[in-house]
């Protein structure tokens, strides 16, 4: 069936337009609802090859194409934490581990989907605000696609890595003197303009894409009981729990998870409302964090995670910068997993609700690591390390003996 735009806020329908993103009654977001012509069995699904990235849910996607723009995006692995479980006293604790894709990050699953919409309707150049893997994503998919990118980025807040990927991949890139949230409405106004398709999050399309996650997951483990997902711009809880509704809706499932999700302290609008009790977020207009991924004062997909976490049953919570780097050296040094500190709020979240007692003990709980370490290596200066320095092969062999055997411990954090 025809997909639909349908308004978060009022309901009211739409026929799909690629450059429509809010409802022209009330001004709120759309999201895409359709009815898949087939649905094969979910078994199915998994026979696909992993280099169809997303595509592999073709059916359950509202896009028809014969030629996606794809690099095998998704099918990131399940991580069971079984040295963390038994830190944070969880029964079953996973990480979907995001930092697996293409770009190293989650938003992959997403451009895969809008440039391959992209260069449908025809257009040439594409444009994106970022705190940074938005801006990676876009550039490469775009670059493959043969599509001019533009970035705006806030200067001196995108992690090293990031930018790295948005210079290789040939972007153009405006650093804008101020946060993201300026960004965004500098790209919403750019978007207006016939030349440009914009890649952010308020395009419903590309949340498209995102929900494949809540796909794999129900591949994987079925429906579990708790998804912790950090918060930043909004669209990737709604996403994952758009896909979770979906499945049960399209009779693949019969039970929904509870999505919780985190924010960094120093921006969390969402999460400080929610706490309060109160029924909107209190927008900031200087968020700041040490994960510069979610360093945003004003999610533009506030409402749909707002929706995503009360009707599941979930809740949202702000951690501090030290928990998430906390979280960031746990995920690290007991399961192996390297996370960029926005990564790494999920588990944060999780660590600090467990305290609580919030979980009953016999629980599966996912945590979404949404990006790779190696994105923001700057951050590695918070932890402590061991560092020896040797003038020649004999003092370099004594001073490892002497580490193995407990005669020097060493340890500072450096910067
Ligand atoms: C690594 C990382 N984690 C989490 C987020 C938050 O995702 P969302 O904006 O969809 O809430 C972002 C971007 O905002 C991100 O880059
Ligand atoms: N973390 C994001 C912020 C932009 O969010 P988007 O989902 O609207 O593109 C980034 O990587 O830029």
């Amino acid at each position: 069936m025809r997909p639909r735009l349908r308004c978060v806020n009022c309901g009211a329908e739409y026929d799909p337009s690629p450059k429509l993103f809010t409802c022209p009654k009330c001004g709120h977001l759309l999201e895409v609802v359709f009815t898949p012509d087939e649905l094969p069995p979910f078994t199915e699904f998994r026979r696909r090859s992993r280099m169809m990235g997303i595509w592999r849910f073709k059916e359950l996607l509202p896009l028809k194409t014969e030629r996606p723009v794809t690099m095998g995006e998704g099918s990131t692995p399940l991580i069971r934490l079984e040295k963390l479980e038994k830190i944070i006293g969880v029964r079953r604790l996973y990480v979907k581990f995001e930092g697996a894709n293409p770009t190293g990050s989650f938003k992959d699953r997403g451009m895969s989907l809008a440039i391959t919409l992209a260069r449908e309707v025809g257009s040439k150049a594409v444009v994106a605000a970022s705190t940074g893997n938005t801006a990676a994503s876009a550039a490469a998919y775009a670059a493959r696609a043969g599509l001019k990118t533009f970035l705006l980025l806030p200067r001196g807040k995108v992690a090293l890595g990031k930018l790295a990927q948005s210079i290789m991949h040939g972007a153009i890139i405006v650093e804008i003197e101020g946060n993201f949230d300026l960004a965004l409405d500098t790209a919403k106004e750019l978007a207006k303009r016939d030349e440009f398709y914009p890649l952010n999050s308020f395009n419903p399309w590309r949340l498209e894409g995102q929900k494949t996650l809540g796909f794999e997951l129900f591949e994987d483990i079925g429906v579990p009981d708790h998804i912790f997902v950090p918060v930043g711009n909004a669209g990737n809880i709604s996403a994952i729990w758009k896909g979770f509704k979906e499945l049960k809706r399209w009779g693949y499932s019969d039970s929904l998870p509870k999505m919780n999700g985190i924010q960094a302290e120093g921006a969390s609008p969402i999460a400080s409302a929610f706490k309060a009790g109160l029924r909107a977020p209190l927008f900031t207009d200087s968020p700041e964090t040490v994960a510069t991924a979610i360093r945003i004062g004003k999610p533009v997909n506030w409402l749909k995670a707002w929706k995503a976490v009360t009707e599941s049953g979930g809740t949202f919570e702000s951690v501090t910068d030290s928990e998430i780097l906390r979280a960031q050296r746990l995920l690290a040094r007991e399961e192996g997993i390297a996370a960029e500190p926005a990564g790494a709020a999920s588990v944060a979240g999780l660590i600090k609700l467990a305290s609580q007692g919030y979980f009953n003990g016999d629980e599966t709980v996912v945590a979404v690591v949404t990006g790779h370490g190696l994105k923001d290596p700057d951050s590695a200066r918070f932890h402590p390390t061991m560092r020896l320095r040797a003038i020649s092969m004999d003092d370099a062999i004594e001073k490892v003996m002497e580490v193995l055997e407990g005669r020097s411990v060493e340890e500072k954090a450096v910067g």
